[in-house]
C-alpha cells in the first residue's frame, strides 16, 4: 500500500477525479485517510486530502507525496464517505466538500513549529536538535536525520508538540504550569536544607506545601513577587515541575456560568420527549418534527432529550440559526452542561473556531452547539442531532457546496444510528408535508410552559391610516401603544421587516400589488427601463401610472432602512430610547451581544431591527411587539414569502408576554386580509398550511415539485443569454415528460459586479438521471467557464432565488 489517492485542492480541474502519489518511507507508517498532504500538481505544489490508499496505480512515473500536515486524521471515514455524497448530491466538487467540514485554520496559509513539552525526557537525537531551545522550525526538523516515526512517538508521549502558524498568527496557546514534585514531604525536609540566603527559593516551597495544585508560571511569579531564576533553581534541584500545556481560548467564560438542572416537564413536553429517548435509548435513527408554539419549551425538550446522550456516552450536535439566537442558545446549554459544550459560529474568531473544533475532534466535549457547519463536527459516536428553528434558511448553504443542513443531519442520523429532531412554531412545508404523510413523527406544543394564551394581535390598516391623514410609517394605536408601554417601564421590539435587493409595486391607496399572470408571483421594479419583471418566467410589462384596481396615482414601489425609521421614530416619540439593530449596528464582533445585553439591562425602551431581532429572543420585560411593514416580505419575488411572512409574523410576536407580563403584538400591513397576515394574527398554523399547500399545488411549487435554479454570469450579456438558452435546450432534450424548465430570463439581480446574470429553473417530480444530464452539460461548458470567464452555478432545491 505505498500508494495514496489523494483530493487536490484545484476545483477546477475535472470534478471528483482523484490522484495517486507514491508515499515515501517516511510517510508509511504515519499516512492514514484523511489526513492532508502536500502533492505536486504540475508546477505547483498544492494541499490534498488522502482519501484511499492502494497497492498499484493505473498511472506510471508517479510523484511522491511531498509532506504531511496533520498526525492524526482532520476528516474520518464517516466524513470522507459524506463528502462524496455531499458532492454528488449538491453537484459540487469533492475537496470543495471536504473543505466546507473544516475549520477555516485548517484551509489557510501555514507554518509549523515544533514546540518542546518537557524538560527532560527527550531522546537524545531530539534532544540535540533543539539543542538547549524550547521551539525550533518544522525545516530544521526536515533537514535533521530524525524520523516522522520518532517525531510521532516524541508527540504522542507529550514531549513536544507541533503548532500551527497562520499567516504568522499563533492558533494555539501554551502556558507553562509549575506545579511541585508529587511528595509532599520531600519538600518539606528540603526546606530545611536550603541555605539561609535562600530566602525567596523557601517562600516558593512554602506556597506549594499549602497550595499542591499546578499554577500557571507568570502568574505565581506575580503573586510572590519572585523571579523565574528563583524558580528555575528549584526545578533544576527536581523540587518542582514545569510542563507546558496546551489551553483553548474561551470564548466563554465558563466559571461565570450558573448551572441549572432539568425542569419538570409539562405534560405535552413529556409527550413528545418520550418517543425521542426511545429512539436515543434503542440506538435508532428517525425524524422528528417538533412543532410547538413560540414559549412552549422545546429548547427544555432538547436538553432533557441531550441529558439522555450524554448518559450513553454518547455526542450531540446542535444547530442553531446564525447568529442572533446564538447567545442566549448557547447559555442555557453552557448552564446545563458546562465545559462538555463547544461552540462554532461566524462570530468566534478563526483560533477560536480552531480551538472548538479540536475540542471536538478530541473528544473533549460531548456536546457541540452551532450554526450550520457545525453539522460537520467530527464527532463519531452521535447520539442525536437537534436543529432548532427548522424553518430558517441560513441551514442552506448558499454557496458551493449548496447543502441543506437538514439532508446532511438526516444522512449523518442515519449512518450513526440516532434521532434527528426539528424544532420551530412554524415548520416549513416541506418538514410539515412529511409529517404528515408519517415520515417524520410529529410531536407538538401547543400551550406555552406559562400557560399564558399567545399576545394578542391587533392587526392595522395602513390604507386607513393614509386616508385618515396619517402619513408617517407609524399607525395612531402603535404610537398610543408605545407611549404607554415607555409610560410603565415595559419595553418594546419593534420589527422593520425589510429584505434584500428588490422592490416591489404597491398601491398606498388599495394594497394592490403587482403580480405574474403566470406565476403568482410579485413583479419587480427595475427603474432603468421603469418595467415590472417576473423573474420566474420572465413575463414583463410597463410600470404603470395609475392602479390597474382603483385608479389612484399612489403607486409606488417600497424599501425603508432601518436608520429611516429610528429618525422618524425619535421625531414622533422623542422620549424613547432606541437600540437599533440591523447589518450596519452588529458588525463588529461581539455587539450583536452587547446590544441584546443593553436591551436585556434595560438601558432602552425600544429594540428596532430587522429580521435579526425576531427569533429566539427570550426578554421577560417585553410587552409590545410592533411589525412596522408585515408586507415588504410578502412581495418578494418567491414562491415562498407567503410561507415566509407568516413565519416572521408568528416568530416576533412570540417575542412579547413570554413571562409574567402579557404581551400585545401590533401589525401594520396594506393587505390586511391576506391570508399569511390574517392567520398569523390568530396562530392558525394548521389552516395557513392548507391554504398554502393548494397554493402551491395549484402553481407547482415545492413540495410538489423539486426545484432546480441554473445561474449563469459573464460580463457579456448577449454571451449570458445564450449560454442560458443553450443550457435550457440540453436540458428539454433529455427530461420526462411532466417536467418544466422555465426561463431563460433575467436572474432577480440582472447584473453584479458588471457580470449580467440569467437564469433557468427546473420543476420535477422524479427525475432519477437528472445529476448525470447537469453534470454532462457542465461538462459540455466547462472550456467556455475555464477559458472565457464564464460561470454557472446550479443549486439544488434553491433557498435564495437570485
Ligand atoms: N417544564 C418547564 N417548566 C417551567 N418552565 C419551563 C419549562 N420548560 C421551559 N420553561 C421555560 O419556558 C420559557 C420558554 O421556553 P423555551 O425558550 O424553551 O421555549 P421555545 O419553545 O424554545 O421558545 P421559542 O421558540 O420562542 O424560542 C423559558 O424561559 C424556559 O426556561
Ligand atoms: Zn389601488
Ligand atoms: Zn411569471
Amino acid at each position: 500500500m505505498n500508494i495514496a489517492n489523494v483530493i487536490v485542492d484545484v476545483p477546477a480541474s475535472s470534478i471528483n477525479q482523484t490522484f495517486d502519489y507514491l508515499i515515501p518511507d517516511r510517510f508509511q507508517d504515519i499516512l492514514t485517510n484523511g489526513m492532508r498532504v502536500i502533492v505536486p500538481f504540475g508546477p505547483r505544489k498544492v494541499m490534498g486530502f488522502v482519501v484511499g490508499k492502494t497497492s498499484e496505480s493505473n498511472f506510471s512515473k508517479l510523484k511522491e507525496i511531498h509532506d504531511v500536515l496533520d498526525l492524526t486524521p482532520v476528516l474520518t471515514e464517516e466524513l470522507l464517505d459524506l463528502g462524496k455524497w455531499v458532492a454528488n448530491d449538491t453537484i459540487s466538487f469533492y475537496i470543495t466538500a471536504l473543505q466546507a467540514m473544516l475549520p477555516q485554520v485548517l484551509k489557510a496559509q501555514y507554518k509549523k513549529e515544533i514546540v518542546r513539552m518537557t524538560a527532560g525526557d527527550l531522546s537524545n537525537e531530539l534532544e540535540s536538535l533543539f539543542a538547549g531551545r524550547d521551539v525550533i522550525t518544522f525545516e530544521e526538523f526536515e533537514a535533521s536525520a530524525l524520523t516522522y516515526y520518532q517525531l510521532q512517538k516524541a508527540i504522542q508521549d507529550g514531549d513536544i508538540s507541533i503548532e500551527y502558524l497562520v499567516k504568522s498568527k499563533i492558533t494555539k496557546k501554551h502556558l507553562t504550569m509549575i506545579k511541585p514534585v508529587s511528595e509532599l514531604h520531600l519538600l518539606e525536609e528540603s526546606l530545611q536544607d536550603l541555605s539561609k540566603s535562600a530566602k525567596k527559593q523557601e517562600q516558593l516551597l512554602k506556597y506549594f506545601l499549602e497550595n499542591p495544585e499546578p499554577v500557571e508560571k507568570q502568574s505565581l511569579l506575580k503573586k510572590l513577587q519572585t523571579t523565574s531564576s528563583t524558580l528555575k533553581t528549584l526545578i533544576d534541584k527536581s523540587l518542582l515541575v514545569s510542563d507546558k500545556v496546551e489551553v483553548y481560548r474561551n470564548p466563554y467564560d465558563d466559571d461565570s456560568i450558573s448551572r441549572t438542572t432539568a425542569l419538570e416537564l409539562t405534560e405535552q413536553q413529556k409527550t413528545a420527549l418520550t418517543p425521542i429517548k426511545e429512539k436515543v435509548n434503542s440506538e435508532e435513527h428517525d425524524v422528528f418534527l417538533l412543532h410547538g408554539v413560540t414559549g412552549s419549551g422545546k429548547t427544555e425538550v432538547y436538553l432533557q432529550a441531550i441529558q439522555d446522550v450524554i448518559r450513553k456516552e454518547k455526542e450531540a450536535i446542535v444547530l442553531v440559526p446564525e447568529i442572533s439566537l446564538t447567545p442566549q442558545m448557547v447559555k442555557r446549554f453552557k448552564e446545563r452542561f458546562g465545559s462538555k459544550v463547544a461552540v462554532m459560529h461566524s462570530a468566534l474568531s478563526a483560533g477560536e473556531k480552531y480551538d472548538e473544533w479540536r475540542r471536538i475532534q478530541r473528544k473533549e466535549v460531548q456536546v457541540v452547539v452551532g450554526a450550520r457547519s457545525a453539522i460537520f463536527a467530527p464527532f463519531e459516536n452521535i447520539g442525536i442531532i437537534i436543529i432548532d428553528e427548522e424553518h430558517e434558511t441560513t441551514y442552506k448553504q448558499d454557496d458551493q457546496p449548496r447543502y441543506h443542513a437538514r439532508d446532511i443531519a438526516i444522512y449523518r442520523g442515519k449512518t450513526h444510528k440516532c434521532p434527528v429532531v426539528l424544532g420551530s412554531a412554524t415548520p416549513t412545508l416541506e418538514s410539515y408535508a412529511r409529517a404528515q404523510k408519517g415520515v417524520y413523527q410529529l410531536a407538538t406544543l401547543s400551550k406555552r410552559t406559562n400557560d399564558k394564551a399567545m399576545p394578542k394581535v391587533e392587526v392595522v390598516d395602513m390604507r386607513e391610516e393614509l386616508h385618515a391623514g396619517n402619513r408617517t410609517m407609524f399607525s395612531r394605536s402603535l404610537k398610543e401603544r408605545i407611549e404607554q408601554c415607555i409610560e410603565k417601564e415595559e419595553q418594546i421590539v419593534l420589527l422593520l421587516n425589510r429584505r434584500g435587493y428588490s422592490t416591489f409595486v404597491m398601491c398606498r391607496d388599495c394594497g394592490h400589488v403587482k403580480e405574474c399572470p403566470h406565476c403568482d408571483i410579485a413583479l419587480t421594479y427595475h427603474k432603468n427601463s421603469n418595467q415590472l419583471k417576473c423573474h420566474y418566467c420572465s413575463y414583463e410589462e410597463l410600470m404603470p401610472k395609475v392602479c390597474p384596481e382603483c385608479e389612484s396615482d399612489l403607486i409606488r414601489y417600497f424599501g425603508t432602512g432601518t436608520q429611516k425609521v429610528e429618525e422618524a421614530l425619535t421625531q414622533l416619540i422623542p422620549q424613547a430610547e432606541v437600540i437599533r439593530m440591523d447589518v450596519d449596528t452588529t458588525r463588529r464582533k461581539g455587539s450583536h451581544e452587547k446590544l441584546l445585553n443593553q436591551f436585556a439591562n434595560k438601558e432602552a425602551d425600544i429594540l428596532l431591527g430587522t429580521q435579526m431581532i425576531a427569533k429566539g429572543l427570550d426578554f421577560d420585560n417585553v410587552t409590545l411587539v410592533g411589525v412596522l411593514t408585515a408586507d415588504s416580505m410578502l412581495h418578494l419575488p418567491d414562491f415562498r414569502s407567503s410561507e415566509k411572512t407568516f413565519q416572521l409574523l408568528t416568530q416576533v410576536s412570540g417575542r412579547a408576554g413570554r413571562h409574567k407580563l402579557t404581551g400585545e403584538v401590533i401589525v401594520q400591513t396594506y393587505t390586511p386580509d391576506h391570508y399569511s397576515i390574517e392567520l398569523a394574527s390568530v396562530y392558525n398554523f394548521e389552516d395557513f398550511y392548507a391554504k398554502e399547500m393548494n397554493m402551491r399545488r395549484t402553481f407547482q411549487y415545492p413540495p410538489y415539485v423539486f426545484l432546480v435554479l441554473i445561474t449563469v454570469s459573464h460580463p457579456n450579456k448577449i454571451k449570458v443569454a445564450q449560454t442560458t438558452q443553450q443550457i435550457v435546450q440540453l436540458l428539454m432534450s433529455n427530461i420526462q415528460k411532466d417536467t418544466v424548465v422555465l426561463g431563460p430570463t433575467p436572474s432577480p439581480m440582472p447584473r453584479m459586479k458588471d457580470r449580467y446574470r440569467y437564469q433557468c429553473m427546473i420543476k420535477y417530480r422524479n427525475e432519477p438521471q437528472l445529476r448525470v444530464y447537469i453534470n454532462k452539460i457542465l461538462d459540455q461548458f466547462a472550456d467556455d467557464v475555464r477559458k472565457n470567464d464564464l460561470l454557472i452555478t446550479v443549486d439544488m432545491q434553491p433557498y435564495h432565488l437570485m
